[in-house]
């Protein structure tokens, strides 16, 4: 294609959202020229499915749940009133705590205000307002916000200590929608134990968001924290930055929460269109089920030219993996569905795996989003008129031309800036986009029944641990071997898993297990000391 051809192709496929300012360009997916038309029937149904989705339907066959995250950002298009107030509420509730919190009155007992946020949650309870966070925040910001997302120690010691002193200005949030979450679980009672230790009240500084009734929810209740919002399973995990999950964070750190809602209500606006060409979501789906021939075979290389915007694929990560890998269709056929998603931001990630992408395997397309905005103010000449801005971009458009000069695909995303509404516009964008996927390849993208099985397995290796541990205390003196030692305590079969855990216990001094003997599996010695 010369470029001439390409420029027709660009203006001719442009899909242009006015109300967002923003823009979709696929004019370099090698799609054919009947591709959409082909397209037709299953793009109508998946049409039909988001607007019963819309309207309250089952769209979560398995769980028998509604699927409500659009109603998040048009409460007064939620299906029963019940549904609108609730939301109406909680948004309003979580405006007037922040108010509260940011004026002092809602203050902690030994320091004037609350400083810092410490969110505590894991995978939708926290992808979401780390993206969020980082992309909107600044060092003015009312309270600087914190993150612990997992149950390693070494990373909760760092968080915290870092925090230090100002723990006594800290509030902590703890989310969880299902509120049994073991990582989360285990940062919210070490959070408690940091504040106990600087002979603080954890629950005069602690706020959660939950389902109602969860082991959360009674914790909260029972230690007497000072709030709880709502989170409701008609809003699932991966979609729920516009639920309290979001907004608490969002409201604290002093964000444009109203924004950031208006912008995916915009979007919402221009994806429910069916015109196909006007419907950026629609488009993208389209293009997923293009380049990866309906089967996820290309990995989807999310590239945003923009320090802020770098956890977005971290973000998209989970939405797209977490809502599309599926083992089964929604009539019950094995189908292993998915698409693969990474990257971090341009033009930093050209000087790591682009060489790859540009001469290796063919096995992705490239998503980029360009922000017409460089930053707030003017910017210096850094070479001839150029400045580092001038360079973002030709560092874009030099990498798209060099990668379609070797028949790779790529999609561009334009906005103007990294704003609230853009922020919201693009969440709203791509929640629709799998929606729509899932519908045109036929599974259920409102489930994650893949995930269960990791925890319960953790679950089972806990418990082994559980009687080594009862073993190792009843024969203290006696140095044996994992083999031996899995014997003891029944499961001869599980030996590797006791020699993992045996390892672990003895580099640890929790349990007083020692190590003896040679480096080798075999040969290594284990013994309570
Ligand atoms: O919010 P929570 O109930 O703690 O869940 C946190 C996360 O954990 C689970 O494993 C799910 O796979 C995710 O979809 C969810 O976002």
């Amino acid at each position: 294609m010369t470029e001439r051809e390409l420029w027709e192709r660009y203006q001719r496929h442009l899909c242009v959202v006015p109300s967002v300012g923003l823009t979709l360009d696929i004019s370099r997916m090698n799609f054919g020229a009947d591709f959409l038309d082909r397209m037709r029937a299953r793009t109508d149904a998946a049409f039909q499915a988001m607007e019963a989705l819309e309207k309250g339907a089952i769209a979560n066959p398995d769980e028998k749940r509604r699927v409500g995250h659009y109603w998040l950002r048009a409460p007064e298009l939620s299906p029963e009133a019940g549904l609108k107030a609730d939301i109406t509420s909680m948004q309003d509730a979580v405006a007037a705590f922040a108010r509260d919190v940011h004026a002092g009155k809602v203050k902690p007992a030994k320091a004037a205000k609350f400083t810092q946020v410490l969110l505590v949650g894991i995978g939708g309870s926290a992808l979401g307002p780390q993206l969020v966070a980082d992309a909107l925040g600044s060092h003015r910001d009312p309270m600087q916000v914190h993150f612990l997302d997992n149950t390693d120690p070494d990373g909760m010691d760092r968080t915290l200590g870092a925090l230090g002193e100002r723990l006594s200005e800290t509030l902590t949030v703890v989310i969880s929608k299902s509120g049994g979450t073991k990582e989360t679980r285990n940062g919210m009672l070490e959070t408690e134990r940091a504040y106990q230790q600087r002979g603080l009240d954890f629950g005069a500084h602690a706020v959660a968001v939950t389902g109602d009734g969860s082991e959360l929810d009674q914790y909260a209740k029972k230690h007497h924290w000072l709030r709880t919002f709502p989170m409701w399973d008609w809003v699932g995990g991966r979609t729920s930055l516009m639920s309290a999950v979001g907004l608490v964070p969002a409201r604290l750190q002093g964000l444009d929460v109203d924004g950031f809602l208006a912008g995916a209500k915009d979007m919402d606006a221009a994806t429910r269109v069916h015109d196909v060409a006007k419907n950026p979501a629609a488009l993208l789906a389209l293009m997923w089920f293009h380049a990866g021939g309906g089967k996820g075979t290309k990995d989807m290389v999310i590239l945003p030219y923009k320090d802020r915007l770098m956890l977005m694929s971290k973000y998209l990560q989970q939405l797209v993996m977490e809502s599309l890998g599926k083992e089964l269709s929604l009539d019950g056929q094995v189908v292993n569905q998915g698409i693969a998603v990474y990257g971090n931001k341009g033009s930093t990630d050209q000087h790591a795996y682009v060489q790859q992408l540009r001469e290796g395997v063919n096995n992705f397309f490239v998503t980029f989003v360009e922000v017409l905005k460089d930053r707030d103010g003017k910017s210096m000449a850094v070479e001839g008129d150029n400045t580092s801005g001038d360079y973002l971009l030709g560092f874009l458009l030099g990498t798209r031309r060099a990668l379609f000069e070797k028949g790779r695909e790529s999609m561009t995303l334009t906005v103007q800036d990294v704003s609230a509404r853009t922020v919201g516009a693009l969440i709203a964008l791509y929640e629709r986009a799998v929606g729509l996927y899932a519908s045109l390849v036929n599974i259920n993208a409102y489930h994650q029944p893949g995930v269960e099985a990791g925890k319960k397995a953790a679950g089972r290796v806990l418990e082994l641990q559980g009687k080594l541990l009862a073993k190792l205390q009843t024969a203290k003196t006696e140095a044996r071997s994992a083999d031996q030692l899995a014997q003891d305590i029944g499961a001869p079969d599980e030996a590797e898993t006791v020699f993992k855990l045996l390892e672990h216990l003895s580099a640890n001094g929790d349990h007083g297990v020692k190590r003896s003997g040679g480096e080798r599996p075999a040969e290594a010695r284990f013994q309570a000391g």
